[in-house]
């Protein structure tokens, strides 16, 4: 089943099919320019995909070959070995939205490994979509990152299609720019209105946290928007790659929360606590103090929690 959607764009629902030259495979993922060959997930669940083979720009230029793909990975734990696809990996779409310029292309550079000093399992599904595997907790997430969100006025079909496709959405504002920060409100509000019934995890990412002087934003503002907004909220610095990784792990975790049942989520909990570093274990045991002598303290408790990417 196909569905022709706005120019070049196609959602490809059955995993079976052939279009023009594109043969969809079940069960593997990853496309070759060469061979034009395109997959989708196992689970069978919408991607968007482009129709037309592409030229492969510079920022696009990592692709892995299938076979490549689970053997390496971006692992939130380096004694954990990668689980193959058959063992029940899960698939998130992962939405950047924002204003222009606030680094969205950066963050998912980094994502697809560009940045990577070390070889990236990264694939490229189609310009400005990205698919990783990430080892979160002890268990495997691929990662589908759509950068393809655009803020002029022309393209709001495909605003409208960003604001339907994800399972979940990083809302990306520079702490440098102040416009910025105020569009994310908005986009927040958007994403609201067009997927009304659902609890769509949501990340508020105060990026470029790198450029000191420049700030305009501050944490707490970025905090209280969260708060607000009932999101997460993170800062980081794509250009210094601080807090990239633990985005995208906190994105899959925000996922796991909502989908997943209480027992699996108490146990990848019990999983993060064992491997917790120390200092983070200290900062967690004071956090419980603190809350224990405020007054305020339910209000403390959602405010301290935005900043956790681990609970709900
Ligand atoms: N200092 C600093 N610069 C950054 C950071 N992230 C991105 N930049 C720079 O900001 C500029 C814009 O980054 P992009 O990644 O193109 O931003 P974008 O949100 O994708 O912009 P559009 O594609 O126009 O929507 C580039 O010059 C980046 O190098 C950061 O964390 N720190």
């Amino acid at each position: 089943m196909m569905e022709q959607a706005h120019g070049q764009w196609a959602m490809l629902t059955d995993p079976t099919m052939t279009l023009n030259n594109v043969t969809m495979r079940q069960g593997a993922v990853g496309m070759q320019p060469q061979q034009q060959r395109w997959s989708i997930p196992a689970d069978g669940r919408h991607l968007m995909v482009q129709k037309e083979p592409h030229q492969y720009s510079q920022r696009n230029r990592h692709c892995v070959t299938p076979e490549d793909h689970y053997r390496r990975s971006w692992s939130s734990d380096s004694t954990d070995s990668v689980i193959s696809s058959e063992s029940g990996n899960t698939y998130y779409r992962v939405v950047l939205i924002g204003e222009q310029g606030v680094g969205k292309s950066t963050l998912a550079n980094i994502f697809a490994g560009v940045h990577d000093s070390m070889d990236s399992d990264c694939e490229v599904l189609g310009e400005d979509t990205y698919e990783r595997t990430l080892i979160v907790d002890g268990e495997s997430a691929t990662i589908i990152l759509l950068d393809m969100w655009e803020n002029k006025g022309e393209n709001e079909w495909l605003q409208d299609h960003c604001m339907q496709v994800g399972d979940a959405y990083l809302i990306v504002y520079s702490i440098t720019d102040r416009a910025s920060f105020e569009k994310a409100s908005e986009l927040r509000i958007q994403l609201r209105r067009a997927r009304q019934t659902e609890d769509i995890p949501i990340i508020l990412v105060g990026n470029k946290s790198d450029l000191v002087r420049c700030r305009e934003v501050s944490v707490s503002e970025g905090r209280a928007c969260a708060v607000v907004f009932d999101c997460k909220f993170i800062e980081t610095s794509a250009a210094v790659q601080h807090n990239v990784k633990e985005l995208f792990e906190g994105i899959v975790r925000q996922v796991r929360l909502r989908r997943d049942s209480k027992e699996k989520n108490e146990r990848r909990l019990a999983y993060q606590k064992r491997r917790e570093s120390i200092p983070r274990k200290a900062r967690r045991f004071w956090g419980k103090i603190v809350a224990k002598n405020n007054k305020n303290m339910a209000f403390k408790l959602k405010s301290k929690s935005c900043h956790d990417l681990s609970v709900l």
